[in-house]
C-alpha cells in the first residue's frame, strides 16, 4: 500500500509549505524571520504574471498559544516600473465570505462558465466526475446537424432551444459546457443554491493558445512571417474589431461583458461590471493557480480532497507553443482592456479570498499538491483491475482510495464524458 500521511507541527510546517512551488521562493525570508522574531513575521509572496512581476506583501502574526497564524494584506508594489502604467489601477472590491448555505452538506448545484483555452476541460473534468458518480443531471446541448455535442453556443446564453430538457422529474445539477454568461438565462434553469464558478486565464497566453488553436486565417494569411502573433498584437486591424471574433476581448465576451464597453472602454463601466461579476460568482478560477483555486473551490463547495483531483487535459505541445516577449505582452495589453482589466480584477480577488481562509490554506494546498502527483504517478503507471491506491485519513479528508476506474474517468476527454453522460441521461 502506498500511503501518504503529512502531519504538521508548527516547525513541520516550513517544509510542508515549501511544498507549495509558488511559495518556495518566499521560503527563505520566512524561515529567517522565524528565527529572529517569534510573534510578527512579514511573508513576502512573489508572484510572476507573464513577465509582470509583483510584490505583494503580506503580515504574518502569529499567536503562539493557539497555534494559529493571521494573515493581514500589506499591500501590493509593481517591481517594474516601466510596466506600472499598464496594470489596471485598483478597481478591487473587499471581498466578503459570502458563500450559498448548503446547510453543511457538499454543494451538488454547479454552474461553471467554460471559457475556451483557459484550461477549461481540465476544470470540467472535475465537475464531470462529480456529476457523473453521483448520477446528477448536467445541461446538454441540443445537438444540431453541424454541432458538437459538448458545445452549447458559442455566442449566445443558454434557451430552451439549445440545451435538452432535464429527464421527466429531474433539475439541472450542473452547468459546465461552453456557452456565454448570462445571469438571467443561468438562473432561469439552475437552482437556487447554485454555485457560480468563472475561470480566466493570463490575457496574452490566452489569445496565444487561441491563436495556436484555431489558427484564424485572417492572421496567419495577413501575416506570412516567422512570428505572425507578434505581429498581430502589434497591428491587430480589423481582425479584432467584431465582438464575435475569437481574437477580439474573447474572455470578456464570454463573461459577456455589455457590448458598449467593447467599443467605448469606458472604465467606469468596466468597474461596474467586474463588481456585478464578483457579486454573481462565487470563485473564478485562475489558471495560473490551478491548484489554489480548486482547494479554495473544495471548502466553497464543502467537497472531498479526492472531489477536486485532476490532470491537465487539452495541452498542446511545448515546442508548438510561441514564447511571447514582455513587448508582445505590453502590445496585447494595449488594447484587450477588458481582458486584463477582468483577469487583474479576479486574480486580486483570488488571493482576497485566500487570505481570508488563514494559515491552514497553505497547508492544505501543499498537501494537495503532494497528493495530485501521487495519484497521477499512480494512474499513469502499470495497474491491474484490482490494485488500489490508498490514501489515509488526514486534516483534510477521510481516508480514501483511488482505483482503475476513478483513473479512468481523471483521464476521460471532454467529448467522450459528454457522450457518456448523455447516454445515462437520455438513453441515446
Ligand atoms: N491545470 C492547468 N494549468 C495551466 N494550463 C492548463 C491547465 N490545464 C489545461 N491548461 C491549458 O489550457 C489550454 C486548453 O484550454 P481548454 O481546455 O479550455 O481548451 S478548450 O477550449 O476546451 O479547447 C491549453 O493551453 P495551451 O497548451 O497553451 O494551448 C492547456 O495547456
Amino acid at each position: 500500500m502506498r500511503s501518504l500521511n503529512i502531519s504538521f507541527t508548527s516547525n513541520l510546517r516550513l517544509i510542508h509549505i515549501m511544498l507549495s512551488k509558488e511559495l518556495f521562493k518566499v521560503q527563505r525570508t520566512y524561515i529567517n524571520r522565524v528565527e529572529t522574531k517569534k510573534t510578527k513575521r512579514p511573508f513576502v509572496h512573489k508572484y510572476e504574471i507573464g513577465d509582470l512581476k509583483t510584490t505583494d506583501i503580506y503580515e504574518f502574526t502569529e499567536d503562539l498559544q493557539k497555534q494559529r497564524t493571521k494573515v493581514t494584506y500589506k499591500g501590493t508594489s509593481s517591481i517594474e516600473d516601466e510596466m506600472n502604467d499598464l496594470t489596471t489601477k485598483s478597481t478591487y472590491t473587499t471581498y466578503n465570505r459570502k458563500y450559498p448555505s448548503f446547510n453543511g452538506k457538499p454543494c451538488e448545484h454547479i454552474a461553471f462558465l467554460k471559457i475556451h483555452k483557459a484550461a477549461s476541460s481540465t476544470a470540467q473534468n472535475i465537475f464531470f466526475r462529480y456529476g457523473y458518480t453521483r448520477k446528477l443531471t448536467f445541461v446538454l446541448p441540443k445537438v444540431t446537424k453541424n454541432g458538437y455535442p459538448n458545445v452549447i453556443s458559442t455566442i449566445t446564453s443558454v434557451k430552451s432551444k439549445n440545451i435538452i430538457p432535464p429527464p421527466i422529474n429531474k433539475h439541472y445539477d450542473i452547468l459546465c459546457c461552453h456557452v456565454i454568461y448570462n445571469r438571467k438565462a443561468f438562473e432561469a434553469i439552475m437552482p437556487k443554491d447554485t454555485a457560480y464558478i468563472g475561470i480566466v486565464r493570463e490575457p496574452s497566453e490566452h489569445i496565444r493558445s487561441i491563436i495556436q488553436y484555431f489558427r484564424p486565417k485572417e492572421i496567419y494569411k495577413r501575416f506570412n512571417s516567422t512570428n505572425p502573433i507578434s505581429h498581430f498584437f502589434k497591428n491587430p486591424g480589423s481582425s479584432a474589431k467584431s465582438i464575435y471574433s475569437l481574437v477580439n476581448n474573447r474572455m470578456a465576451f464570454e463573461y459577456n461583458f455589455p457590448r458598449r464597453l467593447f467599443y467605448t472602454k469606458d472604465s467606469d463601466g468596466i468597474k461596474r461590471y467586474l463588481r456585478k461579476l464578483a457579486s454573481e460568482f462565487h470563485l473564478v478560477i485562475v489558471v495560473e493557480y490551478f491548484d489554489e483555486s480548486v482547494v479554495l473551490m473544495r471548502r466553497i463547495l464543502n467537497w472531498s480532497i479526492k472531489d477536486i483531483l485532476y490532470v491537465t487535459q487539452n495541452e498542446s505541445r511545448k515546442e508548438k507553443k510561441t514564447k511571447l516577449s514582455l513587448e508582445d505582452k505590453r502590445n496585447h495589453r494595449e488594447w484587450a482592456i477588458l481582458e486584463y482589466a477582468l483577469y487583474d480584477f479576479f486574480y486580486k480577488r483570488l488571493w482576497d479570498q485566500i487570505k481570508q481562509e488563514g494559515d491552514d490554506f497553505i497547508e492544505e494546498l501543499a498537501f494537495f499538491k503532494s497528493l495530485r502527483k501521487e495519484v497521477t504517478e499512480f494512474c499513469r503507471g502499470p495497474r491491474t483491475k484490482n490494485t488500489n491506491f490508498e490514501i489515509p485519513k488526514s486534516q483534510w479528508s477521510d481516508k480514501f482510495i483511488v482505483n482503475n476506474y476513478d483513473c479512468q474517468l481523471l483521464f476521460k476527454r471532454e467529448l467522450s464524458f459528454v457522450m457518456s453522460i448523455r447516454r445515462e441521461q437520455y438513453g441515446f
